[in-house]
């Protein structure tokens, strides 16, 4: 037994100094591609999707996809910080969601920074002082994030990618706390997730929305009287005991999330579009409206309307679709919708999320 637990340690130290050789010689690879990019743009979600997909298919096990893929998204992460950390802003503070999210995307070398609002988040990217932004666009049980769409409409900037993020939900108290809780703090979105369990469980405390599920940890942190609902790493921020976990209403839960930056990406094989637009206010307009994804073969991912703030009872629909705006079809479609519409901006073509 000690034997062979030896051979393979041996065998396993020698593998580590070849994978030391091999992503060494990767990272030198990428370092000469920054170079040929001149100091420009060093980024590029569509390579990162490919290399993520082909090391996905070409995984030959016992690893698993999922796996593989993650090790790829860190060395490929750590490749591009030698040329300059990416700066990632996201809905701070630290130990968010949207946090988890950004790292998920752009892997733990990237340098992320935590902002007040959506807004800000915005306001940083459109700045320049951050070089992309992550911000939360919908979840499988809340529903869109009203915030994030607007800014959509209104920003000058672009989607270049998506992020899936399960979400678990804790029930979160101060450590030792023995009073039920009368409060629960939390984001409205996590309010919602958790609203069957509250009823089941809390059914008389009060529940109140707070900026961020951090914030909320927060405030728990401070008053014996009240609970938190967020996640892990809120948990660990502030030294919060996991009264009850899992406690979201749908096992499923998942948020998603959209990168915005000043540009857009080159198509991967395998993308979305991302579009806004609105119709005359008459009837069977809508209909109209989307027609031409149905003549032109396009599938639809996503329908989702919000009251436009200039008129009554008039609508913007936020649309997804299968496809990158230069794929012919998809091209096709645009070119019909842009006569139709009164009103359309593309906000984007992204690799459709890989992890
Ligand atoms: C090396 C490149 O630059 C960056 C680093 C990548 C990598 O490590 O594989 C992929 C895409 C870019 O974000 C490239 O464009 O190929």
């Amino acid at each position: 037994m000690d034997k062979a637990l030896q051979q393979h340690r041996a065998a396993i130290d020698a593998i580590d100094d070849e994978m030391l050789k091999l992503v060494n010689a990767r990272a030198m690879h990428a370092q000469a591609i920054g170079a040929l990019k001149g100091g420009g743009l060093i980024y590029r979600p569509e390579r990162e999707a490919q290399v993520l997909r082909r090391v996905k298919e070409n995984n030959p096990g016992p690893l698993s996809g999922e796996s593989v893929a993650r090790l790829f998204r860190e060395i490929m992460s750590a490749c591009l910080a030698l040329e300059k950390p990416l700066k990632v802003a996201y809905l701070g503070p630290e130990g968010t969601f949207s946090q988890a999210a950004a790292i998920k995307h752009f892997g733990h070398a990237a340098h992320t920074e935590g902002c007040a609002s959506i807004d800000d988040v915005f306001r940083n990217v459109e700045a320049g002082t951050v070089d992309y932004g992550v911000v939360p666009v919908e979840n499988s049980t809340g529903g869109a994030v009203g915030t994030t769409l607007d800014l959509l409409l209104e920003a000058p900037l672009k989607v270049c990618g998506e992020v899936d993020l399960r979400v678990h939900q804790f029930l979160l108290r101060k450590p030792g706390t023995m009073a039920k809780a009368v409060k629960v703090y939390s984001h409205a979105q996590s309010l919602a997730q958790c609203h069957e369990w509250l009823n089941q469980h809390l059914p008389g405390a009060e529940r109140i929305p707070v900026v961020s599920n951090t914030k909320a940890a927060k405030l728990a942190s401070e008053d014996e009287n009240a609970a938190a609902i967020a996640g892990e790493a809120a948990a660990e921020v502030y030294g919060l005991e996991k009264v009850a976990q899992n406690i979201e209403d749908e096992p499923n839960n998942t948020t998603r999330f959209l990168v915005i930056a000043l540009h857009d990406a080159a198509p991967s094989g395998r993308d979305k579009t991302s579009l806004v637009l609105s119709s005359k206010n008459q009837p069977g307009a809508v209909y109209e409206l989307l027609a031409p994804f149905a003549r032109f073969g396009v599938s639809m991912s996503k329908l989702e309307s919000r009251p436009s703030r200039t008129g009554l009872w008039e609508y913007m629909f936020f649309v997804d679709v299968e496809g990158h705006h230069q794929d012919e079809k998809v091209a096709q479609a645009l070119a019909e919708l842009r006569d139709k519409a009164a009103f359309l901006k593309i906000l984007g073509s992204y690799p459709a999320a890989v992890l």
